[in-house]
């Protein structure tokens, strides 16, 4: 997909942690996570089950359990997201920032016809009258493969993948600027789930709004997305435009997961996921490296760029990459004093 015209940022997350407190312990979801989103960018997340992704995605508009602790900055349009109270947070989900997330059941109401509610939405939102937003609930229903008969049938009357594409209707018809997709298309058949991205994808590229498309499936994300951050055990360890990270991956765990055989969907690295309440010292992934050093086990390596705006977090690739920059990702690693806003508590 074409990057140029990209230029304005959107949203920039800055040394974001997120950690859950539990009985066993504190799980350090989200470490030092920074990255920005620009203006009609569609950004992937991927990595594997539990390496933080849907943290990260909820973090973002502050949806987070009770038992989140969250630092850093998010910030959205020149404020931070952290510091909005709870008012301002309401009128920015949905209509500004968007989410679909894996569940989707939870938010129909159950005693009204799956086409009224979204053709309410049209009406509320857009001013449409009757007619055109019911029309306009019908062919979105098209879009995504739903037959337009059934726009009278109720919420119980649909599967979880109907309703987890009438989610998408729902969530792309508010238009937000910034699209937060959270493997909206899980376990659906690859084929469908494919072809209704890539129609999200070019809704969202119409509009010139932005998505983060957080996904386990690599094949997704390589085709759709303009950028791509890989996230292991609750870090990112390579971040850069799709093309240069699939094409040439600088982290091991992204060679790994290109050389890895998806299995029922789901990508699968050899090895054990690592704890989050007690992760590996030095670099998170040298348990399952093969090209692991004496000093990987010792050294937390820093998210150097390498060639140009394509970022990795490897000792391994430092040593061997002739044009290594040494400065970190955007923002230090670890943050100047004052810089995090610290133990902010939401829901
Ligand atoms: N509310 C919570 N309380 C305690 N731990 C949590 C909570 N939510 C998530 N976690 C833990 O945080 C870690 C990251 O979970 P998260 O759901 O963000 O992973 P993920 O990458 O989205 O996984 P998947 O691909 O399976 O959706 C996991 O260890 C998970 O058990
Ligand atoms: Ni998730």
């Amino acid at each position: 997909m074409s990057i140029s015209f990209l230029s304005t940022q959107l949203l920039s997350v800055e040394n974001l942690n997120v950690s859950f407190k539990t009985s066993k312990g504190l799980v350090k979801a989200n470490e030092n996570i920074s990255f920005e989103i620009k203006e009609g960018e569609i950004f992937g997340l991927i990595g594997e089950t539990g390496c933080g992704k849907t943290t990260l995605g909820k973090a973002l508009l502050r949806l987070l359990s009770n038992n989140a602790r969250i630092e850093g900055r998010i910030v959205y349009r020149g404020k931070n997201i952290l510091s909005l109270s709870e008012k301002e947070m309401r009128s920015l989900r949905g209509k500004e920032i968007g989410i679909m997330l894996q569940d989707s059941s939870i938010c129909f109401n159950p005693v009204l016809s799956v086409g009224s509610q979204i053709a309410e939405i049209y009406r509320y939102h857009e001013g449409m009258k009757k007619k055109d937003a019911e029309k306009k609930a019908s062919e979105m229903l098209e879009l995504v493969g739903i037959d337009s008969s059934r726009k009278s049938e109720y919420p119980h009357q649909f599967s979880g993948g109907m309703l987890q594409r009438v989610m998408m209707v729902v969530a792309l018809a508010l238009k937000p600027r910034l699209l937060i997709a959270d493997e909206p298309t899980k376990g659906l058949d690859p084929d469908i789930k494919l072809q209704i991205l890539e129609i999200i994808a070019k809704l969202v590229k119409k509009e010139n709004s932005s998505m983060l498309l957080i996904t386990h499936d690599l094949d997704v994300s390589t085709k759709l997305t303009d950028r791509t951050a890989v996230m292991y055990a609750g870090e990112i360890v390579e971040i850069g435009k799709t093309a240069t990270v699939i094409s040439d991956p600088k982290h091991p765990y992204t060679f790994a997961l290109l050389h890895s055989l998806p299995e029922k969907g789901l990508m699968n690295v050899s090895g054990q996921s690592p704890s989050l309440i007690f992760p590996p010292s030095g670099c998170r992934y040298h348990p399952r490296c093969s090209n692991q050093l004496v000093d990987c086990s010792k050294i937390h390596p820093t998210l150097l760029e390498h060639v140009d705006d394509h970022f990795a977090r490897c000792l391994f690739s430092e040593k061997n990459s002739k044009n290594v920059k040494r400065e970190p990702h955007l923002i230090p690693d670890t943050p100047s004093p004052g810089c995090a806003e610290v133990g902010i508590r939401h829901c």
